[in-house]
């Protein structure tokens, strides 16, 4: 592997994922003095045979030739160890800079926006924070270990050779150049041929994933025969694969250990001509012999690397692309309001996700004071989450403005927006952590009397005093409206002056309905609302009503007054729901 081919590969942007995995200056000296030692003992062992084998032939003591023996093994035994100690340095190098580098791809991507995360699926995302990671990680390891060490070996092998007898140095030097050269050809027909089983391998993991998440409706829908034929079908080209990636690895490795040994014996040749002709002793012969068979595993650990070169490129890359995407939603300088409830307005509002044409609203406009709470309804793909979105500042609109407490959510800074603006969400997200995280989303505490306190106040008081731990205990099976009510006391935490509340569409059973209701009185008492309504009977509590109809708003009013127009489309829906208007 030249240095040419890694300054072709790794672009500016990669260069500096690199930097965050640099180590420490001691942490580097370390590192290289173990690299030294590993590569130095070993080159030092043929010079202690050849001093056995020409001192026994010249007939020294037993005594003499012990003490020479020992130094063998000692030497062995701290080559052993230098290799251990830089394996283990380089490990943890590669450890401190993988979790630095996995935190920095997490924060940026938690710090991307929607538009960012509706192009990547989640699975992609771990890959990217994860997988890649790993991958690069271990290549700067196997990097040191075995390009760089291999490397300095062979350096230090030819140049031994050479100064015993240049003639040999110079057959060694062509031997070593022409595996090099005949070891790096051979790796090209083996790579495509991994890829294809990686690939073979990948789409069968997809596809149980797949599977295995639909499983309920595959069996509902009786569909399991035709799932398992297409896992036969799958695992089958897998097998395929990976029988012809086994067959090109064993005919590879069969044709490099003939050329190791033809190559041994012609440099054994060599050795015994050289000893024939009188130049070499016989204990330099052995020498040789030994050197030439030290550059066997240097030379396969390096082609090795070049296959991991090829992926931890690849992973780099990506990473790379990953930490140059921005967030397209520019940040703003200015606060919202601090306390109190915050008015809404819409002006003339259009818009059309990124990278997509059809436009998704147009022209809405609406304005809600401070604490006035606003019904939306519409059919479903009407573009009411879409409004909802904009309003949390999730996207930007593409045409007219969304202003909160009086400011364009442009103007405003991420801090003030996530704390003065709530949003409830019917797809409430747990995490696998104590009740207390998942109600603080792992900020520090305000304190668990008020987080007793909030419990009670959406009625999950009873709920909480069952549990084994209280707030501390691990959140594993909670039931839909639980995990409503746990929504809503996150937002009463928060205490934002407007919300901005997705409905939960399921059913619920009565009890816990009637919970949730009282929960929304409350967190909307003082504050400024948005509710996307499911039930009509949400839609009791509000001041104002928006009917959406393909991105526009068709009706708008106070919903005292539409429900008291008898044309009004409110109205008739009440009507339809047998509901009293
Ligand atoms: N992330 C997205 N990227 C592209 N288009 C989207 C995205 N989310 C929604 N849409 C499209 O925008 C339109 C409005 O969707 P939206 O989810 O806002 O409707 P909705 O009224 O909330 O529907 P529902 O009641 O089913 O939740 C739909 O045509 C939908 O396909």
């Amino acid at each position: 592997m030249s240095s040419r081919s890694f300054d072709q590969g790794i672009s500016p942007h990669s260069t500096s994922v690199l930097r965050l995995l640099r180590p420490g200056p001691r942490q580097s000296a370390a590192l290289v003095a173990a690299i030294a030692a590993t590569t130095a003992l070993p080159l030092a062992a043929p010079q202690i045979t050849r001093r056995f084998v020409d001192d026994a032939i010249g007939g020294a003591s037993i005594r003499h030739l012990t003490l020479i023996a020992v130094a063998y093994l000692a030497l062995a035994v701290a080559g052993q160890a230098a290799r251990l100690v830089a394996a283990w340095l380089a490990g943890r190098l590669a450890w401190d800079g993988t979790n630095r580098l996995r935190e920095r791809l997490a924060r940026h991507a938690l710090g991307l926006d929607l538009a960012f995360h509706g192009r990547h699926t989640p699975g992609e995302m771990i890959e990217r924070v994860d997988g890649d990671v790993v991958a690069v990680a271990d290549f700067v390891v196997a990097f040191l270990m075995d390009v760089v060490a291999s490397a300095l070996l062979l350096a230090g092998v030819v140049v031994i050779v050479f100064g015993v007898d240049w003639r040999i140095g110079c057959a060694l030097l062509a031997y070593c150049l022409l595996i090099g050269w005949g070891m790096a050809r051979a790796q090209r027909l083996a790579v495509p041929a991994a890829a294809r089983s990686r690939a073979a391998s990948a789409r069968l993991f997809g596809m149980l994933e797949e599977r295995l998440a639909g499983a309920e409706d595959l069996r509902a829908n009786g569909a399991g025969e035709h799932t398992v034929r297409r896992f036969h079908q799958v695992s089958a080209a897998l097998y395929r694969a990976e029988v012809r990636d086994a067959r090109i690895g064993t005919t590879l490795l069969a044709g490099t250990s003939v050329a190791f040994a033809a190559g041994t014996a012609i440099m054994l040749g060599l050795a015994a001509w050289a000893l024939r002709s009188g130049t070499l002793t016989v204990g330099t012969a052995v020498l040789i012999f030994q050197y030439t068979l030290m550059v066997r595993t240097p030379f396969e650990r390096l082609i090795d690397q070049i296959r991991q070169y090829q992926a931890a490129l690849a992973g780099l890359t990506r990473i790379a692309d990953l930490l140059a995407e921005r967030p397209t939603l520019p940040e703003g300088t200015r606060s919202l309001p601090a306390t109190g409830p915050l008015g809404l307005r819409l002006e003339g509002v259009g818009f059309a996700y990124p990278g997509d044409d059809e436009q998704v609203l147009s022209g809405v406009t609406l304005t809600l004071a401070p604490g006035e709470t606003l019904g939306l309804v519409g059919r479903t793909g009407s573009g009411k989450t879409t409004l909802a979105r904009l309003a949390l500042r999730l996207y930007d609109p593409t045409e007219g403005a969304v202003r909160v407490g009086g400011l364009d959510l442009r103007e405003a800074g991420q801090a003030s927006l996530r704390t003065r603006i709530g949003v409830v969400t019917q797809d409430v997200q747990l995490f696998a952590a104590s009740l207390r995280d998942n109600l603080t989303l792992f900020r520090p505490s305000p304190g668990d009397g008020r987080l007793r306190e909030v419990l009670h106040g959406v009625g999950l008081g009873d709920w909480l005093a069952g549990l084994p731990d209280g707030l501390d205990t691990e959140l594993r099976a909670v039931s839909a409206g639980e995990a409503q009510l746990i929504a809503f006391a996150r937002a009463f935490l928060a205490d934002p002056g407007l919300v901005v509340l997705d409905e939960a569409s399921s059913r619920l059973d009565p009890a816990t309905e009637r919970r949730i209701e009282q929960s929304i009185d409350r967190l909307l008492a003082g504050r400024t609302g948005v509710i996307i309504a499911h039930r009509l009977s949400s839609l009791s509590r509000v001041d104002k009503i928006a009917v959406l109809d393909h991105g526009k708003i068709v009706e708008y009013g106070r919903r005292a007054d539409l429900a008291a127009d008898p044309g009004s489309r409110f109205g008739r829906l009440l009507d339809l729901a047998g509901v009293s208007r």
